[in-house]
């Protein structure tokens, strides 16, 4: 499926008329501050039910207002073939909104219609996928960004995972509250370590299948692009313990340690994609260029798990001008156009589509043009 339609009220500086867009590519070109990261961020909202660029719904509130609503309307996938086009609601398969309101602090989510407690349940619909400059602290950064960006393959792959990963985190937390009261309530952290340990086992299971599958797609994608310096790098699944003991195990045995810290040190809130490259982290060994190539590979290969599941991505491309030479960024093009994603691509000027994709056979797309918060087709 792909967002074909997005209007958005008090988001920012967006204009709250309505806008189709191609269930294929989009182009957005305007100047500095026009609004053409917050067109990509209110479609991120349906999709993840956040902004990818600041952690506080307040921000994204226009000055003034109190809440902010987006909503969005999907297509059923490319086997449409078409645009949505105005008065034409029928072709929707389904409705998104959701709302915000910073004052009361209270979320609204709906699709088709009726209101979701869950934001899975709104998420499910349009798995949305951001390569914006922050993207690349997946190789760059820390653990955190690396599980973040399993765990969204994850969700999207297997439907059980959210509630497991929401239930692993809520026993996380109470059994954090018994290791940092002081004393040795055994008895107590036994019971938080068996619920801990069993959620932990399947929450690595099912990160370890879609891992499988990813890191298939990865070798796949890097023989069909033929990158010479991606020879010798291994991607590695690590579950957050040592799987040569049994997590109970480890638990009992670094008791004292975890009572010292005051939380848990061990299970998959630890978990990492582990990338080297002969042996060595990537991020101490490949240069700037290499480990942005190697973020863009690694969302393609994403990409193509979730295609190989019938399902569609909607890749938001977010200044990536000023990141990727002209080649890589006619790589990305052009594989996205294979794996028949949604895409939207913002850039300060007018784009050129036949440099984009580095052909004159250009796909079909959409141009828009970004001017305080309104879109104009042309
Ligand atoms: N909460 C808000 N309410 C009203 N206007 C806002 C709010 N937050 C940001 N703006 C304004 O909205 C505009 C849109 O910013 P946005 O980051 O989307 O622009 P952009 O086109 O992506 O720019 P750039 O090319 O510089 O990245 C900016 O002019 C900004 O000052």
């Amino acid at each position: 499926m792909a967002l074909v339609r997005l209007q958005t009220e008090d988001f920012r500086n967006l204009s709250p008329e309505p806008v189709s867009f191609s269930s294929s590519f989009n182009l957005l070109y305007g100047a500095n501050g026009s609004g053409k990261t917050s067109i990509l961020e209110a479609i991120g909202y349906l999709g993840l039910g956040r902004s990818f660029r600041v952690s506080r719904h307040k921000a994204v509130v226009r000055h003034g207002q109190t809440r902010f609503t987006v909503f969005g309307g999907l297509d059923r996938g490319t086997d449409d073939g078409g645009d949505y086009r105005p008065g034409n609601s029928g072709g929707l398969s389904h409705r998104l909104g959701i709302a915000r309101d910073v004052t009361l602090k209270e979320t609204i989510l709906r699709v088709d219609g009726e209101n979701v407690r869950s934001l899975s349940r709104l998420a499910k619909h349009l798995p949305v996928s951001v390569i914006d400059p922050g993207v690349f602290d997946i190789v760059a950064g820390g653990p955190g960004k690396r599980r973040q960006f399993l765990d969204w393959a994850v969700f999207h792959v297997e439907p059980s995972f959210a509630s497991i990963w929401q239930q692993c985190q809520r026993v996380t937390s109470q059994r954090n509250q018994t290791l940092r009261n002081g004393r040795l309530d055994e008895s107590l952290l036994r019971v938080w370590d068996s619920q801990y340990a069993l959620l932990s086992e399947q929450l690595s299971e099912h990160r370890q299948a879609t891992f499988d599958q990813f890191s298939e797609a990865f070798e796949r994608l890097v023989e069909e692009v033929d990158v010479p310096w991606t020879r010798g790098l291994k991607l590695e699944f690590f579950p957050g313990w040592d799987r040569s003991q049994s997590l109970s195990e480890i638990l009992r045995n670094h008791r004292e340690q975890e009572m010292k810290m005051g939380h848990t040190l061990y299970g998959p809130n630890r978990a990492d994609i582990r990338l080297k490259f002969q042996g060595r982290p990537v991020a101490e060994t490949f240069s700037r260029g290499q480990q942005k190539t190697l973020v863009i590979l690694m969302k393609i290969a994403q990409g193509m798990v979730l295609s190989r599941l019938g399902r569609q991505v909607t890749f938001l491309l977010d200044d990536i001008n000023a990141e990727l030479d002209m080649g890589h960024r006619a790589m990305l093009a052009q594989k996205l156009r294979s794996l028949g994603s949604q895409v939207f691509i913002t850039s300060i000027e007018h784009p050129a589509p036949e440099s984009l994709w580095g052909t004159s056979d250009v796909p079909e797309h959409r141009m828009f043009h970004v001017e305080h918060g309104k879109l104009t087709e042309e």
